[in-house]
């Protein structure tokens, strides 16, 4: 098989349908390892008592980044696991799976988190742990999905919002949007504009989970 492929699901894992909902508003746990910058839209709204969701924690695999100093500002409470103040791998991903189930969230999203998380991580949150990346998945997956577009010359790119499985950034796919690249983009620049419409998607997806519940059936996700 090729190695980049995700494992097709079985057919018995394609039948199976989950469904989620949050009682009131729901409780998230965000992901960061830079600017946070995607944190701080949905710390804007959610600072606005009628949307539907709220941040109850930061979690970093770093200190002093900026993206928790967002937090603290906003009177969030912080976490930080680093790997190497752990034996290994998996008892890293232990760690951060005991530090984000401690805030009893609904979901839990990367923001900018640049670290793959394991078994014990995703058996805890599956079907409620999202990432945002700013690429068309399946197209240019990984740490430089800005990059890498750039680099093959795409006329088109954007960002995605998807279900974290086991693979990288190989996922159901809750929503995307489309942005253009221009002939004298840098990575700066167009991860910037990639950034903007990123934002917002991630506050408007998380409100309508958060409103109306989702369903994880195979590759597909949905919204009622
Ligand atoms: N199991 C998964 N974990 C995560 C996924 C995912 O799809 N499956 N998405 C990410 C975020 N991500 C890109 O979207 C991503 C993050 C990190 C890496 C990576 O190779 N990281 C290295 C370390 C790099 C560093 O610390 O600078 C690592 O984890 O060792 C690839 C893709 C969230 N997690
Ligand atoms: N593979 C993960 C990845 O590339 N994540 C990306 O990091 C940026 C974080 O920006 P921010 O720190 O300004 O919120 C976002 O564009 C996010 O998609």
């Amino acid at each position: 098989m090729n190695p980049s492929t995700p494992d097709q699901p079985s057919a018995a894992e394609h039948s199976k349908s989950t469904r989620f909902a949050t009682a009131g508003p729901a409780r998230v746990v965000v992901l960061v390892s830079g600017s946070g910058t995607l944190l701080q839209a949905l710390l804007d709204e959610t600072s606005s008592p009628d949307f539907p969701v709220q941040v109850v924690a930061v979690g970093a695999d770093r200190d002093g980044i900026e993206g928790l100093a967002r937090a603290e500002r906003a009177g969030v409470p912080t976490f930080v696991r680093r790997v190497k103040d752990h034996a290994d791998r998996a008892e890293w991903d232990r760690a951060l799976t005991e530090a984000c189930a401690e805030h009893e969230p609904d979901l839990v999203v990367s923001a900018g988190f640049m670290k793959l998380v394991g078994a014990d991580f995703l058996a805890r949150f599956a079907g409620r742990y999202l990432n945002s990346h700013p690429a068309l998945l399946p197209s240019f997956p990984g740490m430089h999905g800005v990059r890498d577009a750039l680099e093959y010359g795409v006329r088109v790119t954007g960002c995605t919002l998807f279900v974290v499985d086991a693979g990288v950034d190989t996922g159901p796919i809750l929503a995307q949007e489309a942005v253009e690249v221009r002939p004298d983009d840098d990575e700066a620049s167009l991860h910037e504009r990639i950034k903007a419409v990123e934002r917002r998607l991630l506050v408007d997806t998380l409100e309508q989970l958060a409103l109306h519940g989702w369903t994880v059936q195979g590759r597909k996700v949905s919204i009622p």
